[in-house]
């Protein structure tokens, strides 16, 4: 019947199913009236379901954080770094929540919400950081910190990142540019398999973000450094410490 149409000519009614036309980028339009207004009434609907859905699940996020407290601490083991090929047996016993360490003849036994031990990757953190990304989205304030001696691999767990990877390109750049040569280096020591908490925590809030069609969200960036009672801004180009206290005395 289409074909009889086109060739002599002839105007017909074409049943509606064929008042489509599909467009380049995979979407149709549809020429009917009746269909557009079911399918509006159908993202309505589905709009009001994701709502619905977004508070049982900010609801039950809001449990989980009263169950496990709003404070958890976890404690990484760094895979020892040996310079000679003499295997000494390792001063650290972990189990799933805890954590004891021998030395000179001492035993201190430690209880946290986690332990990672040596063989712990990037990825095994991050999946326990995850759910609280989540929660800062939802409106609460969240701080994740690492705390220990130098050495013990704060910045490996915290800041890795690679700078080929994509979403972390360009806000590196911006970083990059403002740091010292040697923040840039720890900045620059991952590899895209083992980027760190933080670029992991920007894509995940990136990633979430542009999903959320419902809500606009603006993202800004502050990278400080407490280091022997100083406290300096890893972006500001100078690099002065901002405060400094010597001797119970306070100068800014
Ligand atoms: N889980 C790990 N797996 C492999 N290597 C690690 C791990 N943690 C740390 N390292 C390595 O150990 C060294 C010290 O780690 P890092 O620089 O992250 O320590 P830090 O706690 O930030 O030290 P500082 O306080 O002096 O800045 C680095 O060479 C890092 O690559």
């Amino acid at each position: 019947m289409e074909k009889e149409a086109m060739e002599g000519h002839v105007n017909v009614m074409l049943p509606q199913e064929n008042l489509r036309s599909d467009l380049p980028n995979g979407g149709i339009v549809l020429g009917h009236d009746k269909e557009i207004s079911t399918l509006q009434e159908e993202i309505s609907a589905l709009r009001s379901r994701q709502r619905h859905l977004n508070r049982r699940r900010r609801e039950a996020l809001g449990k989980l954080i009263d169950l496990k407290g709003s404070i958890r601490v976890f404690c990484r083991v760094r895979p020892s770094i040996s310079t000679s090929n003499i295997k000494i047996k390792s001063p650290v016993t972990v189990e799933q929540e805890n954590i004891a360490v021998r030395a000179v003849g001492i035993k201190k036994d430690s209880s946290v919400d986690r332990v990672f031990d040596q063989e712990s990757t990037q990825d095994d953190v991050f999946h326990e950081v995850k759910p609280i990304l989540r929660s800062a989205l939802d409106g609460h304030n969240v701080c994740i910190l690492a705390f220990g001696q130098t050495g013990t691999g704060k910045t490996y767990t915290m800041v890795s990142c690679c700078l080929s990877s994509i979403e972390f390109k360009a806000i590196s750049e911006i970083i990059l540019s403002h740091l010292s040569f040697e923040t840039a280096n720890c900045l620059q020591e991952g590899t895209s398999d083992n980027l760190g908490a933080v670029p992991r925590a920007i894509q995940e809030l990136f990633s979430h973000a542009a999903q959320d069609t419902s809500s606009t969200y603006s993202f800004s960036i502050s990278m400080l450094e407490v280091y022997m009672g100083s406290l300096r801004d890893l972006l500001a180009p100078r690099q002065q410490p901002l405060f400094r206290s010597i001797e119970g005395n306070t100068t800014w």
